[in-house]
């Protein structure tokens, strides 16, 4: 054995001390190596420095098998760095422990040493070539928190084992290697730290490793703390205290330079009983900074250093300038500015979309002429179309302030709901210097706001995101990016027709502080820069609202910084989808999840757009988001598009969760669109979730519990062995009953042909479950054998029921289909009226994790299915899994609630000409389970396999290029019988 303490190089840091840049060495001493203390260690700095420290060890055992697996095993695929052993003999490359209070993951592998660990080796006596020797094990060490930077000095050592046992605290005396990594950062990108350990012959020439057939493995890993060894944040870490300041900053009065000057609206209250009235804003100043503006707004930044900026306006010398913005419409500021995007429970979006595109604006709550007083100009208005007479004209055809409101006087007279407001105190006053002029502002005191107590509260949830932070108190993430969103051409709404007026330009003017709160101003200041043309639905051309650059003559009597603002309606979330562009439409489909009508329209321009939405950067990081369960609350839709997507190498995704029953007075162009959606979606994925499939959730309970009677013992012996004879009767006899119970192990799905290799694979790795199937009952040579009647009451008759019900869906989805490619809407009708499919009612015990990990273990292994479409009803667990046909990658099939997962079987894709696809899957342990769960949990599905008629021929489509047909004409049932056989023989 080569031991030495020679290659240890030290090399002398100044500013750290001694450090041993990536030195491998073996050691008999007793020397601890921690370097606490500099020899250059000058009086000026500390003599003590601190350090936390986490410690690991691992008894590895069974080392000659060990090093036979790892240094004898062949190589598989020449000369790279980490090959494939059989994992599953030893245990050690299987686990992968967390360590470290969860903040690593630590896994050995076989790997190709590097020179150093090479040059420790030593022959293998009954060895006679040096390439038995090339493979070592490497040790890595994953951080699981690298958005945080991580800075550490690891070692790995190797201990024997003593006499005495395993001695506490790692003692070193026993280290027969160690080796060192100063000044490691695990940061992003750079996640994984690497360590080749010593060949293992080597290693088992140490003759208390080789009698003990063992030794342990430390794992050390140090992190600096104190002064000297700042933890540097990464790009991704922003203090709190730095977001509070920054937070603090928004509507200060005392370093704004921007006034917006706003709607702050509310959502629409409602009587009791729930009834929505009519939506309601008022009027806000929020005091704003040009530079934060600038560099979150690419609009703003245009517009704050063009002609129109503060160096174009004298103003008082020593005066700071504010210079006001007039938003037109509500909200804006608040997503622009802080990027935040707010929503409530209750916010009912229906009623707050109502009026959109309908000019909702800012200048109702101005100017009004003939107006008794100003001091209403703050209050809560009632928001009024545009297209009354009183809009048109611009007059004021009321006497109180439900005058600006299209609903009835009565309704907005309701004094519970809308009392008039106090006029202003005159402490506003006292306000309105404080907020305006930047001198002499101190020992102010905000008045409160007028008028809140009579608004209906709206109590704000509080989910907010802060413009540098990418989650939210309540764990869900708001829409990212709002702020950038320039404003952009008016795009017509596929749904609406119409056109909505750009909502989000604002008019500048700009004034000096003191104008502010009480000097008119010009209006040949003003510069209104929506553009020309902008159509309302009533057919006006927008133009900027004269009335709405009149100034104000009330000084603001709201108090700065304005308590927190009030959760987005669903109206900001509209105007938002109004601006949606391809980077940022699919935050937006997340955001909006809640809102059925409003997510509608964004995954309709998702979905028209989906090339260059899945291509821009923020649906990457959204996946990214999901991935980790940023995402709380995500739609079916969603988790289909991610389930599609993840991995994004699907050669373009599909899209959607389908509905299929739309019902008798589905439009024939909905029709359309869902068949060319679901055939695009089976071209490329083979698989789809389907939505609104018409089959209700209580019938889907239902199946389930009848389901779980089948093997929680509800069934009589009696019953069992029914329903296990006829089992046996098929087994051994005919595959075309597919009828009654498959035991644990009998099943071996594969793609497999050849019955030897099948057979190999079923004793080897088996699928880990059991089913009970079904088939049509009226057959007459196969007869189903149920449970008695008074052993499960009901359990024939409802499966019998079900059985019917996912036959119609099979028609229905295959008109769809049909449709899709091009064939008359009943094409495949007469095909798949005989009713033969098959139901299998599922059960995957509770199996030791350490089972499913094994090398080729499943639940059921990779398979695709052989009939037309199979419909699966999944419960919670999870584990199903989809193959990207072009990576290889599994991807998980997450369930998601009310939905069947639906996908193409072979003799589909056959008919098709492989123009359809039939999708490689397989059930495993969910992707979700946690790494050391011991047991993965039992699970229960209902799979459907829908085929064509037993005798119908099924050759090449009419539409699917027949005369270059890749597959001579087969009957469904030489077809399904051949793979049968091949699967049960
Ligand atoms: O249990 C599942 O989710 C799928 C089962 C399956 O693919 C099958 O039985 O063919
Ligand atoms: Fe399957």
């Amino acid at each position: 054995m080569h031991l030495s303490t020679s290659n240890i190089n030290r090399e002398l840091d100044n500013t750290s001390g001694v450090s041993y840049q990536n030195q491998h060495r073996f050691v008999t001493s007793a020397v601890s190596n921690i370097p606490t203390v500099s020899p250059l260690i000058t009086q000026s700095e500390p003599s003590i420095r601190q350090w936390n420290f986490s410690a690991f060890e691992w008894t590895v055992t069974r080392l000659h098998v060990l090093r036979n697996l790892v240094e004898y095993a062949p190589s598989t695929s020449g000369g790279s760095s980490s090959e494939s052993v059989e994992e599953h003999e030893h245990e050690i490359l299987r686990e992968s422990p967390i360590i470290g209070d969860g903040k690593f993951k630590l896994e050995i592998a076989r790997s190709t040493p590097d020179d150093f660990a090479l040059s420790l080796h030593t022959k293998h006596p009954s060895s006679s070539t040096e390439e038995s020797y090339t493979h070592t094990l490497s040790l890595f060490l994953t951080s699981l928190i690298v958005d945080i930077e991580y800075d550490v000095t690891i070692m790995v050592a190797i201990q024997t084992i003593s006499d005495k046992g395993i001695e506490p605290g790692g003692a070193h005396l026993n280290w027969v290697w160690e080796h060192w990594q100063q000044n490691w950062k695990f940061c992003q990108g750079s996640e994984v730290w690497e360590c080749s350990l010593p060949p293992l012959s080597t290693l088992l020439a140490h003759p208390r490793i080789n009698e003990t057939d063992s030794f342990i493995l430390c794992v050390q890993i140090h992190s600096p703390v104190g002064p000297q060894f700042p933890q540097h944040p990464s790009a991704y870490y922003v203090p709190k205290d730095l977001l509070d300041g920054l937070e603090a900053s928004l509507d200060n009065p005392h370093t704004g330079d921007r006034t917006f000057n706003n709607l702050s609206p509310t959502a629409a209250p409602t009587v009791p009983g729930g009834t929505i009235l009519f939506p309601l804003a008022r009027k806000r100043v929020i005091y704003a900074h040009s530079d934060i503006l600038k560099r979150r707004s690419e609009y703003f930044h245009q517009m704050l250093n063009s002609s129109f900026s503060e160096n174009s306006f004298n103003h008082w010398s020593g005066e700071r300038k504010i210079h006001e913005i007039v938003i037109k419409e509500a909200d804006f500021n608040t997503y622009c500015y802080a990027n935040w995007v707010l929503f409530k429970d209750e916010d009912d979006p229906s009623e707050a979309v109502k009026h959109m595109g309908e000019g909702w604006s800012v200048k109702w709550l101005y100017d009004r002429p003939g107006r008794e007083g100003r001091e209403w100009e703050w209050d809560w208005k009632v928001f009024r179309r545009p297209d009354t007479d009183d809009a048109k004209d611009g007059s004021d055809s009321g006497s109180t302030s439900n005058s600006l409101g299209a609903v009835s006087s009565s309704a907005v007279s309701s004094p519970s709901l809308v009392s008039p407001p106090p006029p202003p105190s005159s402490s506003s006053t006292s306000i309105s210097a404080s907020s305006s002029t930047a001198k002499g502002t101190k020992g102010k005191t905000p008045t409160p706001i007028l008028a809140s107590t009579s608004m209906p509260s709206a109590v704000p949830r509080t989910n907010r995101r802060s413009s540098s932070s990418s989650t939210t108190t309540a764990g869900e993430r708001s829409v990212s990016g709002g702020g950038n969103v320039p404003p952009r051409s008016p795009s017509t709404s596929a749904r609406t027709g119409y056109v909505y007026p750009l909502s989000s330009r604002p008019i500048v003017k700009t004034l000096t502080s003191t104008q502010v709160s009480f000097h008119a101003q010009p209006h040949s200041q003003t510069l209104p820069l929506s553009p020309p043309g902008l159509i309302i639905p009533s057919g006006h051309v927008l133009q900027p609202p004269q009335s709405a650059l009149a100034p104000t003559s009330i000084p603001d009597p709201h108090p700065h910084p304005m308590s927190e603002a009030p959760p987005a309606s669903a109206l900001s979330v509209w105007l938002i989808a109004h601006r949606i562009k391809p980077s940022t439409a699919f935050p937006f489909l997340l955001a909006s999840s809640k809102w059925d009508e409003l997510h509608d329209i964004i995954e309709d321009y998702v979905v028209n757009n989906w090339e260059d939405v899945c291509n821009s950067e923020e649906f990457i990081k959204c996946c990214e988001e999901m991935a980790v369960g940023e995402w709380k609350v995500v739609s079916s839709t969603q988790k289909a598009l991610f389930l599609n997507v993840s991995g994004s190498k699907f050669e373009s995704p599909a899209r959607h969760a389908f509905r299929v029953k739309d019902g008798p007075n589905t439009s024939f162009s909905k029709k359309e669109r869902t068949a060319q959606e679901i055939v695009c979606a089976f071209k490329e994925v083979g698989f789809v979730y389907l939505k609104e499939h018409g089959i209700s959730s209580k019938i889907i309970k239902e199946a389930f519990e009848k389901n779980k009677l089948a093997w929680d013992g509800t069934f009589s012996p009696e019953s069992l062995e029914l329903i296990k004879q006829l089992d046996q009767t098929f087994s051994l006899a005919d595959p075309r009953s597919n009828r009654g119970y498959v035991e644990p192990g009998r099943e071996r799905v594969t793609q497999v042909s050849d019955p030897k290799q099948i057979a190999a694979l079923r004793s080897k790795a088996p699928d880990s479950k059991e089913s009970m199937e079904i088939g049509r009952d009226w057959d007459i040579n196969y007869k189903n054998k149920w449970p008695s009647e008074s052993d499960v009451p009901g359990f024939k008759d409802f499966m019998k029921d079900f059985f019917q019900t996912c036959h119609d869906l099979h028609t229905t989805v295959l008109s769809s289909v049909a449709l899709g490619l091009g064939l008359e809407e009943r094409f495949f009708d007469s095909y798949i009226n005989e009713q033969y499919h098959n139901l299998r009612l599922l059960s995957y015990p509770s199996v030791k994790s350490s089972i499913l990990k094994q090398e080729g273990q499943a639940r059921a292994g990779a398979h695709s299915d052989y009939g037309t479409l199979t419909f699966v009803f999944q419960d919670s667990v999870g584990g199903l899994e989809v193959q990207n046909p072009h990576t290889k990658e599994f991807h998980p099939a997450t369930p998601i609630d009310d939905t069947i997962v639906v996908n193409v079987g072979d003799l589909l894709a056959r008919w098709s000409n492989d123009t359809l696809r039939s999708t490689l899957h397989r059930v495993v342990a969910p992707s979700t389970q946690a790494h050391n769960q011991e047991y993965t949990p039992k699970r229960q599905s209902i799979a459907f396999f829908c085929n064509p008629n037993g005798g119908a021929n099924i050759a090449c489509l009419p539409t699917c290029n027949p005369e270059k047909a890749k597959y001579p004409p087969i009957t469904t049932e030489q077809y399904i019988v051949r793979r049968l056989t091949e699967t049960y023989s």
